[in-house]
């Protein structure tokens, strides 16, 4: 019997800086139970999904930056999201800002949680591919200020069993690196998730503004099929505070085909069933690890040196 998973990617439309986490989280409850009457297990949302994309302002006073950061997962405001989960047995990905305190040391990270159909947290990834800068650059129309508010995940690339599947977890800017679908895939992976918010004007090299939509494909795809996984992408999208994020969520099969693709810049939801032996038609022949790969002669990638 062929195992299969329905999944749901979420797209979220804009958030407004002033919009409450309530009237967010109320949003995406929404699109909870839209997607478990279609018919779907798990839901994927986007990065940093409760609140504006924030690294677009430099803030002076750390109290503005870490209003935007969660201090408890669940908290108050996001409770009904666990609480929906349990009730209708579906689980969820989610990305926020993530504020702890370890060793009496304040940390902060872009994260995603997995959480399970009974309402319980599975896994954690922390954003490795952290884009952008880390000062202000008044030059720029709006600032991509990732660098400066958190810091590198320290939890590495990990996969988790659940949903009678093995699952991967990424952030954004970690897609356009090859290096993450194949971290997850020589664990296992079947399905990545991915949340992003992508501005489509990249203030460095604007000329290449009109290729967003392109490169993020290109990659996903390329992604997808070099390790025969399922890529499941999930956009904030749509105009926030005066800043055009890309929509295009999409579902990408182990083959690298596109399977399902958003057509709005609002929320909007994709559903499609899964079938997760196909990821053994690329994994099982193209690219089997164990009969083709040559590790031996990849160590220049992951050596901190650059050469040449
Ligand atoms: C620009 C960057 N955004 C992000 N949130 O990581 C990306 O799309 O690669």
């Amino acid at each position: 019997m062929t195992r299969r998973l329905t999944i749901a990617a979420a797209q979220l439309g804009p958030i407004a800086r002033d919009e409450s986490r309530r009237d967010v989280v109320a949003r995406m409850e929404a699109m909870m139970r839209q997607a478990h009457a279609r018919g779907a297990q798990l839901v994927v949302f986007p990065e940093l999904a409760l609140t504006t994309f924030f690294p677009r302002w430099f803030f002076e006073d750390q109290a503005d930056i870490d209003a935007f950061f969660e201090r408890d997962m669940p908290g108050p405001e996001t409770q009904p999201l666990f609480d929906t989960a349990r009730e209708l047995g579906i689980g969820f990905y989610l990305g926020y800002a993530e504020l702890t305190t370890q060793n009496g040391h304040t940390r902060r990270f872009n994260t995603a949680i997995l959480v399970g159909d009974d309402g319980r947290i599975i896994g954690k990834y922390r954003k490795i591919h952290l884009p952008g800068h880390d000062e202000h650059e008044p030059w720029r129309p709006f600032q991509h200020l990732e660098k400066r508010y958190f810091e590198i995940g320290d939890l590495g690339f990990g996969t988790w069993n659940a949903f009678d599947s093995t699952l991967g977890m990424a952030l954004c800017n970690d897609r356009r690196w090859p290096e993450t679908y194949r971290m997850l895939a020589l664990q296992g992976a079947e399905i990545m998730m991915l949340g992003y918010n992508t501005p489509i004007h990249y203030p460095p090299i604007p000329a290449h503004d009109h290729l967003q939509g392109f490169h993020n494909h290109i990659c996903m795809q390329a992604g997808a099929y070099q390790n025969g996984m399922w890529v499941v992408s999930v956009a904030k999208a749509g105009v926030e505070e005066g800043c055009r994020l890309l929509g295009q969520s999409s579902i990408i099969a182990p083959t690298g085909e596109i399977v399902a693709m958003t057509t709005t810049q609002q929320d909007e939801l994709l559903i499609h069933d899964c079938d997760l032996d196909q990821t053994r038609e690329i994994r099982e022949h193209i690219f089997n690890f164990a009969l083709h790969r040559q590790p031996q002669e990849y160590g220049l990638i992951t050596a901190s040196a650059l050469h040449g």
